[in-house]
């Protein structure tokens, strides 16, 4: 996959900028708040309908702007794909491919596929578990757009269920223990799927995460990641027994639920458990061992996507590059070869390995407009 152009009018702070990708490496420079980072987020948008940093689309659209829109046209295995996302400050936001609308997010992902690494992928260490979910979620959705949609219902239920069990705290509804067993059913049944899909893609993220922890810490650190819902299950239970199992713990914590007026159990709860030999990641080390951390996890993210697509995905580095020291760099720059095409941001590109500048074209971002 490769993105030859990108488009941007009245995203963010850029009116009008067009930015032609022509070597497999691109490096954007610039001082602070000129837009470097908001050009990796519209390119993240593509690959997943997410913002990393926002969830309102009035965000994105420039300030003073009705409508924002991101085109881009990728160079895919079969054939170019032409895409289009508009954004409204008011109103829904329009998807379109080769000039067709494209009503259905499903349809839309999986064209352009990314993996993102900022300095918010710290908190994959040390933020709440909702990073660390989220992070599952934004690879799913690219590996199996339907993943959207089960997210979107799984949100629902969790929505209304919530609501019920708020007003039975404040005594607003008759309690009616039917009713809240077909709400329970139905999270049950929506929050399985997220379950059992984020499991299987931990398992699959995790040997390879631990190959790039050991190739750069040197190979004396053991790393583990374990998916850890609210309640047990394993990995040959049918789908039936998995949801027996969340409906279980959900009865076993009904009171307790009534009482905090809120869902206790589903994978809006989950936890994804990252230890170094056997201690809590983020209380293992320094910030340098936990930024290697964290690289490995992505450089998992990268293989697994690739093996799976078939082609790699893009890469974007977000003003993360200059905090490695050469070694990490180097180690970076070898298993991405020329194979997977890459945007970086930087402030400076002094702290740059020559060789990433060798094979790279240069943009200077200023207020919103790219510069060659
Ligand atoms: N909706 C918007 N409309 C207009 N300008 C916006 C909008 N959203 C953000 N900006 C502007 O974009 C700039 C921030 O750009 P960006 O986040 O890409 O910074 P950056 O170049 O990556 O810098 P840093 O290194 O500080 O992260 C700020 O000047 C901000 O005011």
């Amino acid at each position: 996959m490769y993105l030859k152009s990108l488009h941007l009018r009245h995203f963010r702070n850029y009116s009008d900028q067009l930015v032609g990708f022509a070597a497999p490496k691109t490096i954007i420079v610039g001082n602070n708040a000129q837009g470097k980072s908001n050009l990796l987020e519209a390119v993240f948008l593509l690959a997943t309908l997410r913002s990393h940093r926002v969830s309102r689309d009035r965000d994105l659209v420039q300030d003073g702007a009705s409508l924002g829109e991101i085109q881009a046209i990728c160079d895919r295995a079969l054939s170019p794909v032409e895409l289009v996302i508009r954004l409204r400050s008011e109103s829904r936001r329009t998807l379109a491919m080769n000039g067709v609308s494209v009503p259905r997010h499903l349809d839309f992902l999986g064209q352009v596929n990314a993996v993102m690494f900022s300095s918010l992928d710290l908190d994959l260490v040390r933020g709440s578990p909702e990073c660390r979910r989220t992070w599952l979620d934004t690879v799913l959705v690219q590996l199996e757009p339907i993943y959207t949609s089960l997210l979107q219902q799984y949100n629902q239920v969790l929505r209304q269920r919530n609501a019920l069990l708020k007003s039975i705290r404040q005594g607003g509804v008759t309690f009616d223990p039917q009713q809240l067993s077909l709400w329970d059913a139905q999270l049950a049944t929506t929050g399985t799927r997220l379950t059992r899909r984020r499991s299987r893609l931990v398992q699959r993220l995790t040997p390879i995460a631990q190959k790039w922890h050991q190739a750069i810490s040197g190979g004396s650190e053991q790393l583990q990641i374990t998916y850890t819902p609210k309640f047990e299950f394993a990995d040959s239970d049918t789908v039936e027994q998995v949801q027996q199992a969340f409906l279980a713990q959900i009865q076993q914590k009904a009171i307790v639920e009534q009482r905090q007026g809120t869902s206790l159990v589903g994978p809006h709860r989950d936890e994804v458990n990252l230890t170094i030999n056997e201690t809590p990641a983020r209380e293992y080390g320094s910030q340098g061992q936990q930024r290697t951390l964290v690289l490995a996890l992505k450089l998992a993210e990268l293989e697994l996507i690739e093996a799976i697509i078939g082609e790699p995905p893009l890469l974007l580095l977000d003003d993360v590059l200059a905090e490695l020291d050469l070694l990490r760099q180097n180690q970076l720059l070898n298993a991405i070869e020329d194979r997977v095409q890459t945007i970086i941001t930087t402030t400076h590109l002094g702290s740059f390995d020559a060789k990433w500048l060798d094979s790279a074209q240069i943009f200077e971002v200023q207020a919103g407009k790219i510069h060659v």
